[in-house]
C-alpha cells in the first residue's frame, strides 16, 4: 500500500487529535484502505452487544462494557475506499482544532523487570484455580507502555502495518471518548453476508522459524485450541444451521503462527447479529472456560483494565457485508506513549516464563511497526 499524498496524510493524522470519529481499516489480502467517517456529533454508544441488533456502522466494543468504556458505533456518514476516494471524502474537511490530550501520561513507567514481576504474581493467581480444576482455561493478559518515536504518525504506522501484515485486518480508529487505537488482528469473530457466515477458533501460539512455518504443535496448544473450537461449535449451533468445519491447521500471523479452525454456517436472517456476538464474546481465545465464571475472575483478578483490547472491532452491516474481528495485537495511542496489549491462554500445565515470552512476541507485532 502506498502512503497517500501529504495533505491527506496530515489530515488523517490530525483527525486523531480532534473531536471527530472515524475508522480507517484494511481487510486481509486486500490493498484497499476503507474510511468510515461520522460527519458530526458523538458516536452512538451501547451497553450490551445485543443492542447492536439491526445496527450498521464501524463498531469498537471493549472486553467488558462500562459507562467509562462503552460499545461505540461510528455512524457511516461517509464511507470511502482507496486513497483517491478517501481524498474526495475528506475534501473540504479542515484539520480539526486540536483537543486537550487525554490523560497526561507522566506516571513512572515500570522497568521490564517490574513488569515481569507483576505478571508473575498475577500468573500465580491464575494458575491456582486451574490446578485446582476450578477452571479449564484462563487467558491472562497485560499492558505495556512505550514511548512514541518523535516523528510518530498514526497514518504512517497504519500503512506500515498494512505492508508488514498482509494476512491481518489492520485498523486505525479514533473517537473522542475511546481515543486512538491501531491494531493488526488475525482473528475474525463474525463475518459474512446474506445467509453465509463465518467465524474462527484461533489459539495456540509459536514463533515463526525465520520464514519457515513450524507445524508441530504441543499437546497444550492443541488442547487450548480444542477448547475454543468446542465453545464456538456450541455457540454457533444456537443460531446457525449447516455448520461446516475446516481445521485445525497452522495459520501465520506476522512473526507468529496459531492453530486455526474455520467455521462456516447459515443464518436465516441478519437482524440479530448482536445476539450472536453476545453469545460468542468473549470466546475462550481471550477469556476462559467456563465462560461466565472466568469472565468474572479475569475482571476481578487481572489487575488492570483491558479497555478495547480483546473486544470487537470492525464493520457491521446486516444488509451487506459484515467483517468483525477480535481486537488483538493492538495499541492505544496516548500523548507521547503507546500502550500495547497482549495475552495468552493458560492451562494447568502452563509455565510462567514461556507465557511471558509469548506476550512479548505478540506485543512485537505492534513494536515492530512503531
Ligand atoms: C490473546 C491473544 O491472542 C489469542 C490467544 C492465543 C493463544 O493463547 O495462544 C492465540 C491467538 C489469539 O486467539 C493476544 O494476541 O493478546
Amino acid at each position: 500500500m502506498n502512503i497517500p499524498e501529504t495533505s491527506i496524510h496530515h489530515l488523517i493524522d490530525n483527525l486523531t487529535h480532534g473531536g471527530r470519529s472515524f475508522a480507517l481499516y484494511r481487510l486481509p489480502w486486500t490493498d484497499e484502505p476503507i474510511l468510515v467517517l461520522q460527519a458530526d456529533g458523538m458516536p452512538e454508544t451501547a451497553g450490551t452487544l445485543a443492542e447492536l441488533n439491526g445496527k450498521e456502522g464501524f463498531v469498537m466494543a471493549p472486553f467488558h462494557a462500562s459507562d467509562r468504556c462503552p460499545i461505540i458505533i461510528i455512524r457511516p456518514d461517509k464511507v470511502a475506499r482507496n486513497w483517491d476516494k478517501i481524498a474526495e471524502a475528506l475534501a473540504g474537511e479542515s484539520a480539526p482544532e486540536a483537543q486537550a490530550e487525554e490523560g497526561a501520561q507522566t506516571a513512572e513507567q515500570p522497568s521490564a523487570d517490574e513488569e515481569k514481576q507483576r505478571y508473575a504474581e498475577t500468573f500465580g493467581l491464575f494458575i491456582t484455580p486451574l490446578r485446582q480444576k476450578q477452571f479449564r482455561k484462563l487467558v491472562l493478559s497485560r499492558q505495556s507502555r512505550q514511548p512514541l518515536p518523535d516523528n510518530f504518525s498514526p497514518l504512517g504506522t497504519f500503512v506500515k502495518a498494512c505492508n508488514s501484515y498482509p494476512r491481518m485486518m489492520i485498523s486505525l480508529c479514533h473517537t473522542p471518548t475511546g481515543g486512538t487505537w491501531i491494531g493488526s488482528t488475525p482473528e475474525v469473530i463474525l463475518s459474512g453476508n446474506g445467509t453465509d457466515w463465518h467465524t474462527v477458533s484461533l489459539a495456540g501460539t509459536m514463533p515463526m522459524n525465520g520464514e519457515n512455518m513450524p507445524t508441530e504443535w504441543s499437546t497444550k496448544n492443541k488442547e487450548e485450541q480444542g477448547f475454543v473450537s468446542e465453545y464456538i461449535r456450541k455457540a454457533v449451533k444456537k443460531f446457525g444451521s449447516r455448520l461446516t468445519e475446516k481445521g485445525p491447521y497452522t495459520a501465520r500471523a506476522g512473526q507468529l503462527v496459531h492453530l486455526k479452525t474455520d467455521f462456516h454456517f447459515t443464518l436465516k436472517e441478519t437482524q440479530h447479529l448482536g445476539d450472536i456476538l453476545q453469545e460468542l464474546h468473549p470466546t475462550p481465545a481471550v477469556c476462559g472456560l467456563p465462560k461466565d465464571e472466568t469472565y468474572r475472575f479475569i475482571l476481578d483478578t487481572e489487575g488492570y483494565d483491558r479497555s478495547y483490547y480483546s473486544g470487537i472491532i470492525g464493520w457491521l452491516a446486516p444488509r451487506e457485508e459484515t467483517t468483525l474481528y477480535v481486537n488483538l495485537r493492538c495499541m492505544h495511542i496516548g500523548k507521547d506513549t503507546a500502550t500495547l496489549y497482549a495475552g495468552g491462554g493458560i492451562l494447568p500445565t502452563s509455565e510462567v516464563d514461556s507465557e511471558w515470552e509469548e506476550t512479548q512476541q505478540k506485543m512485537n507485532t505492534m513494536r515492530n511497526i512503531l
